[in-house]
C-alpha cells in the first residue's frame, strides 16, 4: 500500500501551520462523578472555555470519547490513558491493545508455548532455576494488570522452578492512592494457592512504590531505576531510604508497607520505599541469581524500557549507574517496548501493530512536521504518536524537542511545571513559519491530577489558560488552525464521591474545539453517523486540514468540508 494521500477537492487554504494542542488529562466530568472534584471547571480558564464557546458557536465543536473500546482497551469502561491515546490520535485507527493481547494469549495458552516464555522461564525451570516476577500490582489497566500476573505465575508453576518470586510495585496512581495493601492480599492469597497445590515456594521478595521505585520514564530520573534494580535484583534497600525508623527489611510486604504508612502518613503507594522480605535469619528471600528467569510483567513501554536496559545491557555498556555484580539471568518483558530499537531482545507476547501512522502519511507528503513536550510527555507525542516508535520517521523534514522536566514527578508544589518554557518553544515554532503540522503535550492537567491536589490542579489550569492565550496569539498572527483536545481525562475528577482525593485518569470525555481564525465556514465539525466519535478521529482531521483525504481505513474524521 502507498503512502501518497488524495488532495481534497476544495481544500481549505490558510498560510500558518496546523496546531494539535494535547491538553494532557484535560477532560470533560462525566454525570456520575462528584462535581464539586471538577478542578478544570473551578479554575474556569477564561482563554480555553471562551475559545470553546467561538468554536461551538460556529460549529467548530465535539467532544471525543477517549477510553474503552475506543482507544483499543478490552473493556468498554476501561478509563483512557497516554499511551493508548496517543497512539489512537497518531495513527487514526483503533488496534487491540497490548492489556488486550496480553490477555488472548494468556487465555488461549499461545504464551507459554512461544518461544519469549520458553527460552526464558521454562528453560530456567528446567535446570532447576528460579522465576521471577516484577511489575506494577494493581488491576489499573495503564501498565498491567494483577489478573495477568496471576495466569503467568500460575503457568510458571506449571513448570517447575525450584522457586517464584514476585517484587510487586504498589500503585497508587491509576487506582485509589493507598490501596496498596488490598493488591498485596490478593497477591498473597494467589501465591499461597499455587504453592499448596504445585508444591512450588512462591512468595513475595521484594517491592516499593512504583515512581519511587524502577517506573521512571524517558531518562527523567535514572536514580528511580536503580534503587527498584537494588532491591529486585540484589535484596538490597539503599542505606538513603533508612530515616525515622524505617528499616527496609522485613518479613513481608504487609509489614514492610504498613510500617512506611505508620511512619510516612503523607505518603501515597505511588512513592512508598522499597523494602526487601527476608528469612529468619534477615537474609533477602529472592535475590535473583545467575540462572534464574525474570520478566517484567508490565505492558507498557514508556516506564519498561529503562529497567529493561538495566536488566539487559551487558557490562561496561551500561552508564546510569553501578549494577553491581550482573547476574546471568533470562530476562523477558511481557510485551516488547520499543520496535525501532528492538527493546526488550526476548517479550513474551507480541505487540500490537500499529502501522501507517499520520506521521509516515505526513513525511510522505513532504509535510514539515514539529513535535514538543517536556521530558514527562516528551515520548508521548513521539514515540506513542507514531505507534511506540522512537526515533524520527523523516529527520530531513521532522524536528522533535524536548523541553527537559524536573526529574520529580510529584509537582504539587510547582503544577507550572515546563509549560512557560515549552509555550516559548511552540509560539516560537508556530511563528517560525517553517512548519506544516505542529504537535504539542503540555504535561500538567495529568501530571498534576497524579497529586490528587485539587488546589494545584486549579492554578496548573489557571496557568495553562495565560499560556494558550499566547499560544492562540501566536496562530492568529500567523494564520494557522489550532485543534485543542486531550488524550484522556484526569483534571475533571480531583475527589472522588466521597470527597477523597482521586489521583487515577478517568473515563471522561475530552473537548475537541477548532480555533481558526480565518474561518469562512468552508468545513464544520459534525459526527452525523459516527457512532462513538473518538480520539482516534484527529487523525483523519488533521489531514484533512492539511489538504487531503484520510485512507479508507482510518477512523472517519469529524469534519466535512463544504
Ligand atoms: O503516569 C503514568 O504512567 C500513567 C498512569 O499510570 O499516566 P499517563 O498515561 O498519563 O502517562
Ligand atoms: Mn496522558
Ligand atoms: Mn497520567
Amino acid at each position: 500500500m502507498s503512502l501518497s494521500l488524495s488532495p481534497l477537492a476544495n481544500p481549505i487554504k490558510r498560510d500558518g501551520p496546523v496546531v494539535l494542542c494535547i491538553l494532557d488529562g484535560y477532560g470533560i466530568q462525566s454525570p456520575k462523578a462528584n462535581p464539586e472534584g471538577d478542578a478544570i471547571v473551578a479554575a474556569n480558564p477564561e482563554t480555553i472555555n471562551g475559545m470553546i464557546a467561538e468554536a461551538k458557536e460556529r460549529g467548530l465543536y465535539t467532544e471525543l470519547a477517549a477510553h474503552g473500546h475506543s482507544v483499543g482497551l478490552p473493556d468498554a469502561d476501561d478509563m483512557g490513558n497516554s499511551e493508548v491515546g496517543h497512539n489512537a490520535m497518531g495513527a487514526g485507527q483503533v488496534v487491540a491493545q497490548g492489556a488486550k493481547l496480553v490477555n488472548v494469549a494468556l487465555e488461549d495458552g499461545s504464551m507459554f508455548s512461544a518461544n519469549g516464555w520458553t527460552s526464558t522461564v521454562k528453560a530456567a525451570a528446567a535446570k532447576k532455576g528460579r522465576v521471577h516476577f516484577f511489575g506494577l500490582l494493581s488491576d489499573g489497566n495503564i501498565h498491567s494488570h494483577i489478573d495477568q500476573l496471576e495466569g503467568m505465575v500460575k503457568g510458571a508453576a506449571r513448570e517447575s522452578p525450584s522457586a517464584i518470586f514476585v517484587h510487586p510495585l504498589i500503585d497508587g496512581r491509576d487506582v485509589p492512592p493507598t490501596s496498596g495493601l488490598i493488591y498485596i492480599a490478593k497477591l498473597e492469597a494467589i501465591l499461597k494457592a499455587v504453592t499448596e497445590e504445585t508444591g512450588v515456594p512462591a512468595m513475595i521478595a521484594s517491592g516499593g512504590g512504583r515512581m519511587h521505585c524502577v517506573m521512571d520514564r524517558y531518562g527523567s530520573n535514572w536514580s528511580i531505576v536503580e534503587r527498584g534494580y537494588n532491591h529486585i535484583v540484589h535484596g538490597k534497600v539503599d542505606e538513603a531510604e533508612l530515616v525515622s525508623g524505617y528499616k527496609g527489611y522485613y518479613t513481608s510486604a504487609e509489614e514492610a508497607i504498613t510500617h512506611a504508612r505508620e511512619l510516612f502518613p503523607e505518603k501515597q503507594d505511588q512513592f512508598n520505599p522499597p523494602f526487601v522480605c527476608v528469612d529468619a535469619d534477615n537474609k533477602p528471600l529472592g535475590p535473583v541469581r545467575d540462572g534464574d528467569a525474570v520478566v517484567n510483567f508490565n505492558f507498557r513501554g514508556d516506564r519498561a524500557v529503562q529497567i529493561t536496559k538495566a536488566f539487559e545491557a551487558p557490562e561496561g555498556a551500561f552508564d546510569h549507574f553501578d549494577r553491581g555484580v550482573i547476574p546471568a539471568c533470562l530476562y523477558a518483558g511481557i510485551l516488547e517496548y520499543d520496535s525501532e530499537a528492538g527493546i526488550p531482545k526476548t517479550y513474551l507476547c507480541p505487540p500490537p501493530s500499529i502501522t501507517r501512522v499520520l506521521s509516515e502519511y505526513l513525511c510522505a507528503a513532504e509535510k514539515k512536521c514539529y513535535a514538543i513536550a517536556e521530558t514527562h510527555k516528551y515520548g508521548h507525542v513521539t514515540y506513542f504518536f507514531n505507534g511506540n516508535r522512537s526515533g524520527y520517521i523523516n529527520e530531513e523534514i521532522e524536528s522533535y524537542n524536548q523541553i527537559v522536566s524536573e526529574p520529580n514527578e510529584m509537582i504539587e508544589g510547582h503544577p507550572e511545571m515546563m509549560a512557560e518554557e515549552v509555550t516559548v518553544d511552540l509560539v516560537a515554532a508556530i511563528e517560525s513559519g517553517k512548519w506544516d503540522f505542529v504537535r504539542v503535550n503540555y504535561a500538567n492537567p495529568d501530571m498534576v491530577g497524579h497529586t490528587g491536589n485539587f488546589d494545584s490542579e486549579v492554578r496548573c489550569v489557571k496557568f495553562l489558560d495565560q499560556c494558550m492565550k499566547r499560544v492562540l496569539a501566536a496562530v492568529e498572527k500567523m494564520g494557522g488552525v489550532l485543534m485543542l483536545t486531550a488524550d484522556h481525562g484526569n483534571g475533571e475528577e480531583m475527589m472522588d464521591k466521597k470527597g477523597k482525593p482521586k489521583t487515577s485518569h478517568t473515563t471522561g470525555a475530552v473537548p475537541f474545539a477548532i480555533f481558526d481564525p480565518k474561518y469562512q465556514n468552508e468545513y464544520k465539525v459534525d459526527t452525523t453517523g459516527i457512532e462513538t466519535p473518538g480520539i482516534a478521529s484527529i487523525a483523519s482531521v488533521t489531514m484533512n486540514l492539511l489538504g487531503y483525504k484520510q485512507p479508507e481505513f482510518y477512523e472517519p474524521s469529524v469534519v466535512t468540508l463544504e
